[in-house]
């Protein structure tokens, strides 16, 4: 598949002198979702604005469709959306206008049929003639996503698209992405929410104090990196972990009486089962087991720790 987005070598010093990118290259594939991880700060705003035009590299290019976003700046800029973190919508417009308008500024000529169907995919539809001051926080960002998508960009920058908003809402707002990938959009989100990156994407690249430690395909992110867990629930509390069980590198939960044993989830010899006769034989008895696969957050923590 060919790549859409094309980073390269991207660097930025901001004018007091602070290094928010450090050389970060990135293809993005047309139709796929991206998730930028990164904690407060880590330079996933800066990277958005670049791409968009809105702040300049210190070095390094960017190309969208083919179009470099400073020499071909016009052409780049209109096959993107871009979706800012901040809800900022004029109150007394309606929201049909507001498309229009967006529509217009693009230089598009005004066309009803397609933004007709753009409100009815973000269920916006009955709110054409609502002032947006009349719209719930929810309905807000809709409306935010839908005038990213009036002038048909083929690839969507959602920043933080779900800051702050409720459980129900959040997966509303998934199912819309998902909807927008289905109609071949090219979708780049950052988020703090790592369950966010792992419902929805399909790639996801964790950053942070400006470079882009790794970008990987999620599934084989999560197998690669991910460990399991073997928690032992053990029938009478221990005192200490016997000498005999030593080499397992054991963890002990007093609180709730368990064994932790972690393994790499993909190796060929687990040692689950020689674990077990060692239990047995140093006379420990269980009351019950569980195991629990590492989760998308275990790993993102790891990597941003391990780099600290
Ligand atoms: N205009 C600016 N001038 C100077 N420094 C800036 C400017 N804009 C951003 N920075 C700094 O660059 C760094 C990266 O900021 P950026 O907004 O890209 O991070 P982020 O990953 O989007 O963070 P968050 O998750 O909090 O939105 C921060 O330390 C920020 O203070």
């Amino acid at each position: 598949m060919a790549a859409i987005l094309s980073v390269q070598n991207l660097s930025k010093q901001y004018d007091g002198g602070f290094q928010a990118l450090k050389n970060v290259n990135l293809e993005i594939d047309e139709g796929e979702i991206l998730a930028l991880l990164g904690p407060n700060g880590a330079g996933k705003t800066t990277l958005i604005s670049i791409i968009c035009g809105l702040v300049n590299a210190s070095s390094g290019t960017a190309k969208v469709g083919g179009f470099d976003v400073v020499g071909d700046f016009r052409q780049a800029r209109s096959l993107i959306g871009l979706v800012p973190q901040e809800i900022a919508l004029e109150p007394f417009q309606t929201v049909i206008d507001a498309l229009r308008f967006t529509r217009g500024l693009f230089g598009k000529r005004n066309d009803p049929a397609l933004l007709q169907s753009i409100l009815e995919k973000l269920s916006l539809w009955d709110k054409k003639d609502a002032k947006t001051m009349e719209l719930s926080g929810g309905m807000k960002r809709r409306v935010l996503i839908a005038k990213a998508l009036c002038h048909e960009p083929r690839v969507l920058f959602l920043d933080e698209p779900t800051a702050g908003v409720d459980v129900e809402l959040r997966k509303e707002m998934w199912d819309v992405v998902r909807q927008l990938k289905q109609d071949g959009v090219t979708i780049i989100l950052t988020t703090h929410y790592i369950e966010e990156a792992e419902a929805i994407a399909d790639r996801v690249g964790v950053i942070r104090g400006g470079e882009l430690l790794l970008v990987e395909e999620k599934e084989r992110l999560m197998q690669r990196m991910g460990q399991r867990q073997l928690r032992v629930e053990l029938m009478q509390p221990l005192d200490a972990i016997p000498e005999a069980l030593s080499r397992y590198d054991l963890e002990y939960a007093a609180d709730s009486q368990t064994l932790i044993y972690s393994y790499e989830a993909n190796g060929e010899r687990t040692g689950i089962a020689s674990l077990f006769a060692d239990l047995s034989k140093a006379g420990i008895v269980l009351r019950d087991i569980e195991t629990k696969q590492s989760s998308l957050e275990d790993i993102f923590v790891g990597l941003v720790e391990d780099k600290a």
